[in-house]
């Protein structure tokens, strides 16, 4: 195996991942630089910049097509024009009533799907993400989001990736006051058809099940002042087995819902359909 280190930027002794990409690719290498990012002429996963775009491709699996992020176009805009607005599941999750706009820290960030809906409905969104390839690609479609003509200027003020190597328990309430946190980790998938979209595929791949997602519970309870969203499958149990205060059910998904000041335990738990 042939191991080239590119940039000398472990300084947070992270466990760097290996990756293939064009080493000659100048703004490739702006984009990868401040990440942890190993070039590995064998690695499973390469990225690769199409259209301008920054995307992560299985190299075994070349039909299923590269993974990027796009805030201005596609499923994830579509949704914002026609998604319903603050009657949707998340928006009601995340405390959104009454023009309420709470400053919310999404800590498993992954693509930022989730939190460019909260943000499309005016929250003010801070993401923290962990995996140096799905950060890349986060930092890649905020960028190309920024820049944009029709949501550049809100989606500046509104939704930023706090740098590589935060974490939630590093966060300081009093330099960055949170009203709600939001979970929405990895959790082991029961379906494994050809139909799995395309991107969860590469995802589990990628990231697996984040297996220590239980521990994230108590410090985003101790850092939002108003409430924690948990998103989970529906068959999930509850994160770090604490019932939620309320539950508001989706097709497939759950949003458990800890609200604070209110005491948490089974006898309260409500379902909202
Ligand atoms: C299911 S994805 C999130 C999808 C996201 N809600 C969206 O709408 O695109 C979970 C992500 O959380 C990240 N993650 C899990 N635990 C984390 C942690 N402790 N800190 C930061 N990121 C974490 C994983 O790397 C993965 O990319």
């Amino acid at each position: 195996m042939r191991l080239t280190l590119l940039y000398p930027r472990n300084h947070l002794n992270a466990p760097v991942t290996t990756v293939y990409f064009d080493q000659n690719q100048p703004q490739l290498g702006e984009l990868l630089a401040p990440y942890p990012l190993l070039f590995d002429a064998d690695a499973p996963f390469e990225m690769k910049l199409i259209d301008g775009k920054l995307n992560l491709l299985k190299r075994d699996e070349p039909k299923l097509g590269g993974v990027h992020v796009d805030f201005t176009s596609g499923a994830v805009a579509h949704r914002r024009k026609y998604g319903g607005g603050r009657g949707q599941e998340i928006a009601k999750a995340a405390g959104l009533k009454q023009g309420a706009c709470p400053t919310i820290l999404d800590s498993t960030a992954g693509l930022g799907r989730d939190a460019f809906v909260l943000a499309s409905l005016g929250c003010r969104v801070w993401l923290i993400e962990r995996h140096p390839m799905v950060a890349t690609l986060l930092a890649d479609g905020l960028n190309r989001a920024y820049a944009d003509e029709e949501i550049g200027i809100w989606m500046q003020q509104r939704m930023q990736l706090l740098p590589w190597g935060t974490k939630l328990t590093n966060i300081n309430p009093q330099q960055l006051p949170i009203d709600v946190v939001y979970l929405d980790p990895m959790y082991p998938h029961r379906d494994n058809s050809a139909q799995v979209k395309k991107e969860m595929r590469v995802f589990q791949h990628l990231v697996g099940a984040d297996g220590d997602a239980a521990q994230l519970l108590q410090p985003a309870l101790t850092l939002a002042s108003k409430r924690v969203v948990v998103k989970r499958p529906d068959y999930a149990e509850n994160l770090d087995n604490t019932p939620p205060t309320l539950v508001i059910a989706m097709k497939k998904n759950r949003f458990d819902v800890y609200v604070k000041a209110a005491r948490p335990n089974e006898a309260n738990s409500r379902l909202v359909k």
